[in-house]
Formats: structure tokens, C-alpha cells, sequence
């Protein structure tokens, strides 16, 4: 089988390098002017193997597996334009948000608009970094059809980047979707000197939000605890390579943040919130993020936010 790569961002292109080690990639990216430069200025440092291909002409992706590594909110764009393009191939979701627009997660997206296609989700505990340089990192698979799922399993695991399966694609898929948000928060707390305790609160109390909104929307709750869940939730809140992280820091400490740099977590936390509300489930750190990243809520009265709650049962 083979296989290509939409979106020539960060991941994308170090998920590119790294199955190159194994065989032909197409990656495609609508911008692709550094592609001679032997590098991607979005991952800068890594050279580009000559097994990959990099085009910028949808019509030359043929493969049967296809990554699509697009922001969650620029994804429904995309597929409205090229949904016959793709249908009937394996398409597996990279993103991790949830489209605001529709208030569904990528891989419902893809299987809207390509119901002839296996949908699969890719996500866990990885920078895209330390997947182009080659550093051990575990994902998770997700794909309804189990057969499907081992097949992609075999297909996209490399030597350094070590696959596992589920078929519980929501429960993968919202993992990977609501930890960009507890990140924000997590970031805004240390921004704040608020310190590690309170660190350790957001990411607890956040892990509450997460598993107690994906049940509700039909997560199986053993997913949640997986690498798709809590493993990409601990590494996102704890590390400054997290783009979601470092604007929570600009947030909490009121600094500026360099405006185009892919924040997933702001716009699904305001998804995040309309769902909540149509579903009748608490989600107090998520709602604060929303208010944080539109400017509804200033940092000056984020604690009172969460402080202010009645008091009650862990
Ligand atoms: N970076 C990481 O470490 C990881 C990222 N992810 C997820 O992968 C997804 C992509 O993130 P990432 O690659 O980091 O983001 P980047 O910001 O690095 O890249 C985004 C890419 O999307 C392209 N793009 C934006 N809008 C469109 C559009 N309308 N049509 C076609 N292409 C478009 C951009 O093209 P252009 O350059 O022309 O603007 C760019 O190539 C996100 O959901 C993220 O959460 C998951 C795991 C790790
Ligand atoms: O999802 C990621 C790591 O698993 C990347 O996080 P950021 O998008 O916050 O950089």
C-alpha cells in the first residue's frame, strides 16, 4: 500500500520523513517554494530524505493511504473541495481539534464527506520534531474496522515510531482534541506564576473535563487513560515545544504571541464550550480557555473563575 501526506506543515512533514525511512511518500502542500531548499522552514533543521516527493498538484496523490495533516478548522474547507477526489481511500485524520463549525471531530468530517472511505485517526503523545529526528515516540491508531485498523497499524508504525490500535476512533480522536485545551490553561497557570501546584490542578481537574465530555459523546472511557488521552495531555501541559503551552504562557503573562502559529486549542475550546452547553456537562477550565482566547475573560479574574465554584464532591 502506499501512501501520501496532505498539509507540508510540521507534522506532516515529519511524519513524511520518518515513513520515507521505509519506502516512496508523496507529501503535498499548497506552498511548496522551500521544497528545492532540501528543508521546511516549519521544521527547521531536518533534512529532507531523497524518498520523499513533495508536490503542490492534488492529481498526482494516487496512493490508498493518505494522511490528511490539516488544522482541524481549515480541514471542512478542504474536503468540501476534494471530497471525490478521496473517497474510497483510507484517509487518517492527524488533526487534533474539533471543527467549530460543525462541532464534529475531524474523522466524523472525513466520513461525511467521503462515506465510501476507511477513516482512521493518528494522534498521541508526539512533537513533530522528535519524529523527523528520529527520537522513539509511541502513537495510537484508531479505526472502527479492526481489520483495518492492524493493516494501518503495520502500514504507518517505522522503526522509531511505534503504533497502537483501537477502534474507538471518538475516544482517540477527543483525546488528542481537548488536551490542546488544558495545555492553554496549563500554560496560562505557569504564565501566571500560579506554580506547579496549580500546574498539576489544571491538568488533573482538565483530565475530569476530558473524560467526562468524550464518555458523553460515546468515548469508550479506557481510551481516555491511553497514550491518545492522558499521555499527549501530560507531554502538551509540560513542555514549551507545545505551541498550545507556549500561547497559554503569552495569555497568563500578558505577552505578545506571534500571530499565524497553528493554536489548536483556541477554537475548539470554544466548540468545546457549545457542546458542553447542548450536552448539560460542566466544563469550567474549558470554558475559561474559550473566554481567555476571544477576550471575553481577562487573566485578572481567571482564578475567580475556577476558585469562585461551589465547593464539592472529587
Ligand atoms: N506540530 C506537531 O508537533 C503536531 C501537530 N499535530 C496536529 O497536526 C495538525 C497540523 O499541525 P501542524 O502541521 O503542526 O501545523 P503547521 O502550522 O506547522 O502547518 C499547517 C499546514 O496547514 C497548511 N494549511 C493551512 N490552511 C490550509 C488550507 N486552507 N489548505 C491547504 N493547506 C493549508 C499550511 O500551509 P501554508 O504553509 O501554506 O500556510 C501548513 O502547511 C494540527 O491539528 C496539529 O494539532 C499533531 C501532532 C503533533
Ligand atoms: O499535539 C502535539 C503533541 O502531541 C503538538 O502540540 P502543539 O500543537 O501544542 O504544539
Amino acid at each position: 500500500m502506499s501512501v501520501a501526506i496532505i498539509g507540508a506543515g510540521a507534522f506532516g512533514t515529519a511524519l513524511a520523513v520518518s515513513l520515507a525511512s521505509k519506502g516512496p511518500v508523496t507529501l503535498w502542500g499548497r506552498d511548496i517554494e522551500w521544497a528545492g531548499l532540501g528543508e521546511n522552514p516549519r521544521l527547521p533543521g531536518v533534512a529532507l530524505p531523497s524518498a520523499l516527493r513533495i508536490t503542490d498538484r492534488l492529481e498526482e496523490i494516487e496512493a490508498e493511504t493518505v494522511l490528511l495533516a490539516l488544522p482541524a478548522q481549515v480541514l471542512g474547507g478542504f474536503l468540501a473541495e476534494h471530497d471525490k477526489r478521496f473517497d474510497g481511500r483510507n484517509l487518517v485524520s492527524c488533526a487534533k481539534g474539533i471543527d467549530l463549525a460543525t462541532l464534529t471531530g475531524p474523522a466524523t468530517m472525513i466520513g461525511t464527506a467521503c462515506p465510501q472511505a476507511t477513516v482512521a485517526v493518528l494522534t498521541g503523545p508526539s512533537f513533530a520534531a522528535d519524529i523527523a529526528r528520529g527520537l522513539p515516540t509511541a502513537l495510537t491508531l484508531a479505526c472502527a474496522d479492526a481489520g483495518a485498523a492492524e493493516a494501518l497499524q503495520r502500514q504507518l508504525s517505522t522503526a522509531t515510531l511505534r503504533l497502537y490500535r483501537t477502534t474507538d476512533v471518538i475516544g482517540a480522536e477527543l483525546g488528542g482534541a481537548l488536551k490542546n485545551i488544558i495545555a492553554i490553561a496549563a500554560g496560562a497557570a505557569i504564565g501566571a506564576g500560579y506554580g506547579d501546584s496549580a500546574r498539576a490542578s489544571v491538568i488533573t481537574r482538565g483530565f475530569a473535563e476530558m473524560l467526562r465530555l468524550a464518555t458523553a459523546l460515546g468515548a469508550r472511557p479506557e481510551t481516555l487513560p491511553g497514550l491518545s488521552g492522558l499521555g499527549d495531555l501530560v507531554l502538551t501541559c509540560t513542555s514549551e515545544q507545545s505551541r498550545n503551552f507556549r500561547y497559554g504562557l503569552a495569555l497568563g503573562s500578558h505577552q505578545p504571541f506571534a500571530a499565524g502559529t497553528t493554536v489548536e486549542g483556541a477554537a475548539t475550546a470554544r466548540a468545546v464550550t457549545a457542546l458542553a452547553e447542548r450536552l448539560g456537562i460542566e466544563m469550567p477550565i474549558s470554558n475559561l480557555v474559550a473566554g481567555l482566547a476571544q477576550g471575553r475573560i481577562g487573566m485578572e479574574h481567571a482564578l475567580d473563575f475556577l476558585l469562585n465554584r461551589p465547593l464539592k464532591e472529587e
